[in-house]
């Protein structure tokens, strides 16, 4: 997904630049292991703000994403109670990136919107990260820029095959057509900062996700540091800024 609305407040307040809170951009490929990431971290009580959850919200039946698909991919990508065909739309963009495209540019939107405001209530709830679990993290340098960390949940290509065939029920051919929608997983590794390697076991995936749990609370140690040094340079320049105001007179 792109985030590419570098104007956003919400995002600009979070960056690293931000000394109350960061955001962990986490991302992967199809059937990498994302979720079993996720549900980890969530284990842990870290903030975690799922894409793939907003982007099927986003198209409920009634909202406007959901009314500007069927108008451009007409009523056969519905189902008998009206709901979105999933599997159909899936097939449909898929196989054809101009149609993805579409999708993407009638969807990315309101998935924005809606990570910006669960971010904000995080923020508001006193969480010091969120974690963003984003399917297309690496596809879009814009949306890396606003992650002070950046994590990649890796398999290698045979399992992530065979994990999906399995999981799906795809056949081998729309397997591939998925994974060649999105860059391989090899050539984002050296996007990443932090990689979760989950080729292996599930026991070992989870001894590489609590490493990294320790690694962010540990940068939140630095938050109070910056939190003091930010605070002694905006005071020490409304000092200045007042003695001049004083002398200058
Ligand atoms: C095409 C749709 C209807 C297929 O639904 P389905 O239930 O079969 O899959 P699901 O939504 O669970 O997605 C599974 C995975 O497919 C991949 N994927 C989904 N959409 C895209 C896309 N536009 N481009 C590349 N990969 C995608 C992601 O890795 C995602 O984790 C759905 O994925 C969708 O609406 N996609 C557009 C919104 C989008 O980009 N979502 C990704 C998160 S921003
Ligand atoms: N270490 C593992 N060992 C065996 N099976 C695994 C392992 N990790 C994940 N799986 C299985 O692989 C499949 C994909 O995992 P998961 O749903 O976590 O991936 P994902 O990246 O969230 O997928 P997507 O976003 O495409 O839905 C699931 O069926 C899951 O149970």
């Amino acid at each position: 997904m792109s985030l590419s609305n570098t104007d956003n407040p919400v995002f600009q307040l979070a960056r690293s630049a931000n000394p109350a809170m960061f955001l962990v951009g986490l991302s992967g490929g199809i059937a990498s292991g994302k979720s079993t990431v996720v549900s980890i971290l969530r284990e842990m009580g870290c903030a975690v703000i799922d894409a793939d959850v907003l982007a099927r919200q986003v198209v409920q039946r009634g909202t406007p994403a959901y009314n500007q698909i069927v108008y451009h991919f007409g009523e056969e990508v519905l189902l008998q109670n009206g709901e979105l065909d999933r599997e159909k739309l899936g097939s449909i963009i898929f196989s054809d990136p101009e149609k993805r495209g579409l999708l993407n540019s009638i969807t990315h939107p309101p998935i924005r919107r809606g990570m910006l405001r669960e971010t904000l209530w995080y923020f508001f709830l006193g969480y010091r990260y969120v974690i963003l679990d984003i399917p297309l993290l690496f596809e879009s340098r814009n949306t890396t820029r606003y992650m002070k960390h950046t994590v990649l949940v890796y398999c290698d290509p045979q399992t992530q095959v065979e994990r999906l065939i399995r999981r799906s029920g795809l056949s081998r051919d729309d397997t591939m057509k998925r994974l060649a929608s999105q860059l391989p997983l090899d050539s984002k590794l050296p996007l990443a900062d932090h990689v979760i390697n989950n080729s292996g076991d599930r026991d070992s995936t989870r001894r590489q996700v609590l490493q990294l749990y320790a690694r962010l609370e540990t940068s939140l140690s630095y938050l109070p540091v910056r939190v003091a040094a930010v605070t002694l340079t905006t005071g020490l320049l409304a000092l200045m800024w007042t003695l001049f105001r004083r002398f200058w007179h």
